[in-house]
């Protein structure tokens, strides 16, 4: 294991390029970017006892003053663990910034201090497991080994999700039905159940249907008495593109089933005699009964991305220009669609170097470039801004992770 860390930074060499980086005209990007050079907490091998490392501190201290964003009265992490009530946290942005850590760090702080919690993944190529290094497969609560408080998690299948609302839809999908409608002569609703285009759907679902299936799916867990206790629930959605489109798609379902539901009822009343003999009635009122179901969950979904009092959308970044432009137009597109976002969380943010290393050097020269923009930002400049440094050791396992939250969650 080296010996050297990213913390042996001789400080003249590191302030010669925070002067060479930073202008004046931009105090409060330097003083933000200042605010991640709290020794000790950006080595997590330095963290654990098996690993040797002792990072230093630098020679000169710096007082610091905090980001000077107009997001000040966004209160901190004694908020967002306060009160009984329950509470749902939303991790998104592009893939790969940090979503996972983040939303599994945050959920094992709410564990450790008292909060049943649950993490759920929604995004179709799952982390949790490697995040939290235990199985936690199988579309299933499972508990999470470590918290002082019962943490579960679920990773929801979004294959499987879909799987069951094909087979809650199977039987309206209207090819069967058409021709039976046809033999029968009631040929002018064919028409009219062509142009729902559900088979369609299911057969090339569109982008943000798994995600929008899943998520019902987590409200159907929680509408059982059974999962009652949770009073945290944190989901680490899926990357940028799935969550947009995933916010108007209920509005699209919610229009495509009741448009099918009020077609079933017209079929109904046309044919329950015949119906009746074939003996299908029961099947067809299952199928409808399920979709309605469906429905309800989606409004549910929908209401819930929007409910101020017990949700916050926080948006996960890197400090490079095509993360920050991406996590601008997230912003953006929730704000049109009245979901609450308050924090943006700056991850991987690089911490002085050991030596004058060149590639660190204009690594950083980069960052305080995005972070600049973060501040110059119109969506992006009010929220509360948490930076979150790039730490010398993959994030895996309940330690690192809580190593990882009492850096971000504060
Ligand atoms: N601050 C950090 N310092 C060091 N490594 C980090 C940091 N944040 C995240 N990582 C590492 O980066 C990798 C990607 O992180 P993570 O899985 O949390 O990202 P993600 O946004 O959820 O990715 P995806 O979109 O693929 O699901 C992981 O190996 C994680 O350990």
């Amino acid at each position: 294991m080296a010996k050297a860390t990213v913390w042996q930074a001789s400080f003249t060499s590191y302030s010669s390029s925070y002067h060479k980086f930073f202008t004046p005209r931009n105090p409060t990007v330097a003083v933000g970017f200042l605010l991640s050079l709290s020794p000790r907490i950006h080595t997590l091998s330095s963290a654990f006892p098996s690993f040797s490392i002792k990072p230093k501190r630098p020679k000169n201290s710096f007082q610091v003053r905090s980001v000077a964003a107009p997001a000040e009265d966004v209160a901190g992490f004694d908020e967002m663990v306060f009160g009984t009530e329950r509470k749902y946290y939303m991790l998104g942005g592009k893939g790969g910034v940090g979503k996972t850590s983040c939303a599994a760090s945050l959920a094992v702080k709410f564990a450790n201090n008292g909060h049943h919690t649950l993490v759920v993944s929604t995004d179709p190529a799952h982390s949790l497991s490697d995040s939290f290094a235990q199985d936690l497969t199988g579309g299933t609560l499972v508990p999470v080994e470590g918290p002082d408080f019962p943490l579960f998690a679920l990773e929801i299948n979004p294959e499987k999700a879909r799987e069951e609302f094909r087979d809650a839809t199977k039987n309206n999908d209207g090819t069967g039905v058409k021709e039976f409608m046809n033999g029968m002569g009631l040929g002018m609703l064919v028409d009219q159940l062509g142009e729902l285009k559900l088979g369609e759907l299911l057969d090339t679902p569109p982008p943000g249907l798994d995600e929008a299936i899943a998520i019902s799916k987590v409200m159907q867990f929680l509408e059982s008495p059974q999962y009652s206790m949770f009073t945290r629930i944190v989901f680490d959605t899926a990357p940028t593109g799935h969550t947009l489109r995933l916010l108007s798609l209920p509005d699209f379902l919610d229009a495509s089933i009741g448009k099918i539901l009020k077609l079933r009822e017209k079929i109904a009343s046309a044919t329950s005699a015949i119906k009746s003999v074939f003996g299908q009635e029961e099947t067809r009122q299952n199928a409808a009964g399920k979709l309605e179901r469906l429905r309800e969950r989606m409004i549910k979904v929908r209401d819930l991305f929007r409910d101020t009092d017990s949700t916050e959308f926080v948006i996960v970044t890197i400090p490079t220009v095509m993360a920050v432009s991406e996590s601008s137009r997230l912003r953006a597109s929730l704000k049109k669609e009245n979901v609450p976002v308050r924090r943006l969380i700056v991850n991987q943010i690089l911490p002085p170097t050991a030596s004058d290393c060149k590639f660190c050097a204009v690594k950083r020269k980069d960052q305080m470039r995005a972070l600049e923009m973060i501040s110059n930002d119109p969506e992006l400049s009010s929220l509360k801004l948490i930076q979150s440094p790039l730490v010398d050791m993959e994030i895996r396992g309940v330690p690192a992770l809580k190593f990882m939250g009492d850096i971000v969650w504060k």
